[in-house]
């Protein structure tokens, strides 16, 4: 494969409508996954564009994990160094400051600039396509890109270049191989009344913020309610949360009503199993009323009023204007993929699958490392059928499954964590960490499962951390194949205990070896040995 071949072909004009140009793989969507999935593509030899409508990095840089984080992490410090004996004292005076962590979070998001992120696209061959990606057909990919045109012939983007008005306005990219999409998704406002013109913010807004409002209520349950109640109670909000139903349901029980306790503790008003029925502002600027009933069907409404109101509802796949309906798909609805993310229900082209998905347009799962590890797998797939097969990449070491079939369980080629091994890790405080199914699934999914829980509080390390600390532990032993299923960590840095658990579940460890995994004393991961006992070794 030559170089030219790797930079894209290029065909068309300038002031000429629509330019085409080919590469190997075009990746849509360029945020963590698509960025991954670009990468590992690119890695036996094929040319590879993505192309980014926002900035590159995606939401979870910019408006999602990174900042959220940021917004949460003062809190957490300052809470953890308040319950630690001795320092009382030197605490005083010391408080969260809104303005000094918004900078904070200003300073991890780059301002919003995606130059670093442009930059590590370039070190690793990938060409930037910037616009707004529409499927045109098999391997086509239509982008409209206002201000930016093609880059010049040798593959380098000129950006001064690309301005200038006699630009191609539209790019047409054909890929010779295969297709990514890995356009995440975009939040869900429910139909009721009055919501939508009292401009809500969305997690956009949220962890975008250039201040904390006075009072701020909540509408949701799940991961970003939770978390934005914990970091706006810490920036000084007055904090309302109405959830429909418990919070955390993805989670286990007890995890939300630790939670819950918590965020009252931190004075944040809880109110669960609510149904909102209207929302009222006058005009911008102006309050917003949330009216409410105690629980559906509830006659007497109670009202809430805030300055601002965050809705926390959930996210759908973005494949609304993607242009999926050109190759027999619906819009709106998410890329079902099988497990080498190869996207179900696209007729293969003469090589097989050409079209892949991965991340959250998938509606596998929500969070960045899972889609990241799906962007490894469909990068990985791409690259051994497609690539040159060079010398010492990774994926040279296995033949990926033949088009049409299922991909070998726990090979380089299938997603298999997915099903049973995703993991993640909500930072309120307590933090909140689970690996596999919660016990209410794996019953469901017809696994023979033991629970056995444990008062990480009651453990050593618990003690000398803080005397303070305070949370629980679970494994689920499915009791057949004596191995660890699921496991969940509340508590403080309960994300950091994570992992071991995942290792134990992906690794399918009999407990009879567990046991040989002797966790360090005085650590809060004594609980371990503390599960097995419980368990009956
Ligand atoms: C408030 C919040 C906090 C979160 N915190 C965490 C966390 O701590 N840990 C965690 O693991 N997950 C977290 N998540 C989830 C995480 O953000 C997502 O799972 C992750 O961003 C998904 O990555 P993605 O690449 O699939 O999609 P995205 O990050 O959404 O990236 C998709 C990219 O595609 C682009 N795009 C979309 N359509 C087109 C198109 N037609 N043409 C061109 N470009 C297009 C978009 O502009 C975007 O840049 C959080 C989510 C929210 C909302
Ligand atoms: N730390 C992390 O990993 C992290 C952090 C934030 C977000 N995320 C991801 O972002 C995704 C979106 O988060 P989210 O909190 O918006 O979704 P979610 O699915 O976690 O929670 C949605 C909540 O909204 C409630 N709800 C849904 N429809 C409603 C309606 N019509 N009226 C009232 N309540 C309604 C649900 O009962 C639930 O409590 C999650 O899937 C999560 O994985 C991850």
């Amino acid at each position: 494969m030559t170089q030219r071949e790797q930079v894209g072909s290029q065909s068309g004009e300038q002031g000429s409508e629509q330019f085409e140009e080919t590469y190997d793989v075009v990746v849509v969507g360029g945020g963590p996954v698509g960025e991954n999935a670009a990468d590992r593509a690119g890695r036996t030899g094929l040319s590879v564009a993505l192309v980014e409508g926002e900035l590159v990095g995606g939401e979870c840089s910019y408006w999602a994990c990174m900042p959220s984080k940021a917004l949460l992490r003062p809190g957490a410090a300052l809470a953890a160094a308040a319950q630690v004996p001795g320092l009382q004292g030197t605490l005083q005076g010391v408080h969260v400051d809104a303005d000094a962590v918004l900078a904070w979070r200003d300073q991890v998001t780059s301002d919003w600039d995606d130059t670093g992120q442009v930059g590590w696209l370039e070190s690793a061959g990938i060409t930037l396509v910037r616009g707004h990606a529409r499927l045109a057909g098999e391997r086509l990919v239509r982008v409209e890109a206002p201000e930016v045109g093609a880059p010049s012939p040798d593959g380098v983007v000129d950006d001064a270049a690309t301005r200038s008005a006699d630009r191609a306005r539209t790019r047409l990219l054909r890929a010779r191989r295969a297709v990514v999409v890995a356009t995440g998704s975009v939040p869900v406002l429910p139909d009721v009344p009055g919501l939508a013109e009292a401009a809500p913010w969305s997690s956009r807004e949220a962890t975008g913020a250039d201040r904390a409002p006075a009072s701020l209520v909540i509408v949701g349950g799940g991961v970003v309610a939770t978390e934005m109640a914990t970091a706006y109670a810490d920036l000084g909000s007055h904090v309302t949360l109405l959830a429909r139903s418990g919070l955390l349901s993805a989670a286990e029980p007890f995890a939300g009503e630790l939670v819950g306790q918590a965020l009252r503790d931190a004075g944040v008003d809880v109110r669960l199993g609510v149904e909102v029925r209207r929302v009222d502002r006058a005009a911008p600027g102006e309050p917003v009323t949330v009216t409410f009933a105690a629980r559906e069907g509830e006659p007497r409404e109670e009202q809430v009023e805030a300055e601002e109101i965050l809705v926390a509802t959930g996210r759908v796949a973005r494949t609304s204007d993607l242009g999926v309906d050109a190759v027999g798909l619906e819009p709106g609805q998410p890329l079902a993929v099988d497990d080498t993310m190869a996207v179900l229900d696209v007729a293969a082209g003469s090589e097989g699958p050409w079209l892949f998905a991965c991340g959250d347009v998938t509606g596998r799962t929500q969070t960045t490392h899972q889609g990241k590890y799906q962007g490894r797998v469909a990068g990985d797939v791409i690259a051994a059928r497609f690539g040159d097969g060079r010398d010492g990449v990774p994926t040279a070491g296995e033949t990926p499954p033949a088009a049409g079939h299922e991909a070998r369980p726990w090979s380089r080629y299938a997603a298999t964590a997915d099903a049973v091994a995703a993991t993640q890790v909500v930072f309120t405080r307590p933090q909140v960490a689970w690996v596999g199914p919660t016990e209410r699934t794996a019953r469901e999914q017809g696994l023979h499962v033991r629970a056995v829980s444990y008062e990480l509080g009651d453990v050593a390390g618990a003690t000398v951390t803080s005397p303070g600390y305070a949370g629980r532990a679970q494994v689920l032993v499915d009791v057949e194949r004596r191995i660890v299923v699921g496991a969940t960590f509340v508590g403080p840095d309960a994300g950091e205990m994570l992992h071991a658990a995942t290792v134990a579940v992906v690794g399918q460890v009999p407990l009879e070896r567990l046991w040989h995994a002797v966790p360090a004393y005085p650590t809060v991961s004594e609980v371990w040995l503390r599960f097995l006992e419980s368990y009956g070794l």
